[in-house]
């Protein structure tokens, strides 16, 4: 692998004596899709948590782009390239769907809360521009038709996008979604797996938590099976399928059905 974009060390928690997340590590470069997969309570979470600064880690570090950001706040990590959704949908209901990409846009710029206060003109100009922005990630997700719909009355499969919409307008180098398709139709779910797949072509680095496994087999590039914390086996999603530990810990005869299907 090149130099990776996002590189987490040894990375732990505990919770009241449970080691939640325990020794993982991992690496992902730019334009990659990396998975991280595991039973219910495996971790997955709980290391989103800790890789983007909500949860502190007791040990390991996680570096973006060569700097060490272990101990930069979540908002500070946003600034320097790193965004994610959540599992449950984090959307303004009553706001159209190109003012909730446009709170995505405010969230990573730095504008001065002076010249906010005051209205001065500059503060417009910056409103016009953040407006083209969002509606051009609204183009970007396949919304510019919904730009000025209530989010409250988009259809479920649009929120996910819309979601992936405001992360991007961090300009992220490192995007990581909670599953995205969770909930989501096959058509929805097809939606998904192009826009992730598509972001990831134009460099970014995309990390995926993801249950549904036949999206995680075709679009990964490489998976990491985290079991009671810790990390079971990492490597192509063909590899990890056909991995025996995997298969008796995690896929079992469902899972490697569904994978078999996914890749025909
Ligand atoms: N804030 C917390 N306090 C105490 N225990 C926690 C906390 N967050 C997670 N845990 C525990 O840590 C373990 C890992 O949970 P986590 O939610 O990260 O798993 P997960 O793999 O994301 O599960 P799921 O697939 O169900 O979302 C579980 O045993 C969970 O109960």
């Amino acid at each position: 692998m090149s130099t990776p974009l996002l590189d987490v060390s040894g990375i732990g928690i505990a919770f009241g004596g449970v080691r939640a997340v325990d020794e993982v590590s991992f690496k992902v470069a730019t334009g990659e899709v990396f998975s991280i997969i595991g039973p219910n309570g495996a971790g997955k979470t709980t290391l989103f948590n800790l890789v983007t600064g909500i949860y502190r880690p007791s040990r390991g570090t996680v570096r973006l782009d060569g700097a060490d950001i272990t101990a930069v706040p979540p908002h500070l990590r946003v600034r320097s390239g790193m965004a994610r959704t959540f599992q449950n949908l984090q959307i303004f209901f009553r706001m159209t769907a190109v003012e909730n990409v446009m709170v995505g846009c405010a969230l990573s710029e730095r504008t001065s809360f002076l010249a906010d206060l005051l209205g001065l003109p500059s503060v417009f100009r910056q409103n016009r521009v953040t407006r083209a922005k969002a509606l051009a990630l609204l183009e970007r997700v396949g919304l510019a038709d919904l730009a000025e719909a209530p989010a409250g009355a988009l259809p479920y499969g649009a929120l996910k996008r819309l979601e992936i919409a405001r992360a991007l307008a961090a300009d992220p180098k490192v995007l990581l979604l909670d599953e995205p398709a969770a909930g989501c139709n096959a058509v929805e779910t097809e939606a998904i797996d192009n826009l992730i797949a598509a972001v990831a072509k134009s460099g970014v680095a995309v990390v995926l938590i993801e249950h549904d496994m036949k999206l995680v087999m075709k679009i990964s590039d490489r998976v990491l099976v985290l079991a009671q914390g810790r990390p079971l086996a990492e490597g192509p999603p063909r590899a990890v399928r056909e991995n025996p530990q995997v298969i008796a810990a995690y896929l079992g005869d469902i899972g490697s059905r569904e994978a078999d299907r996914a890749h025909g």
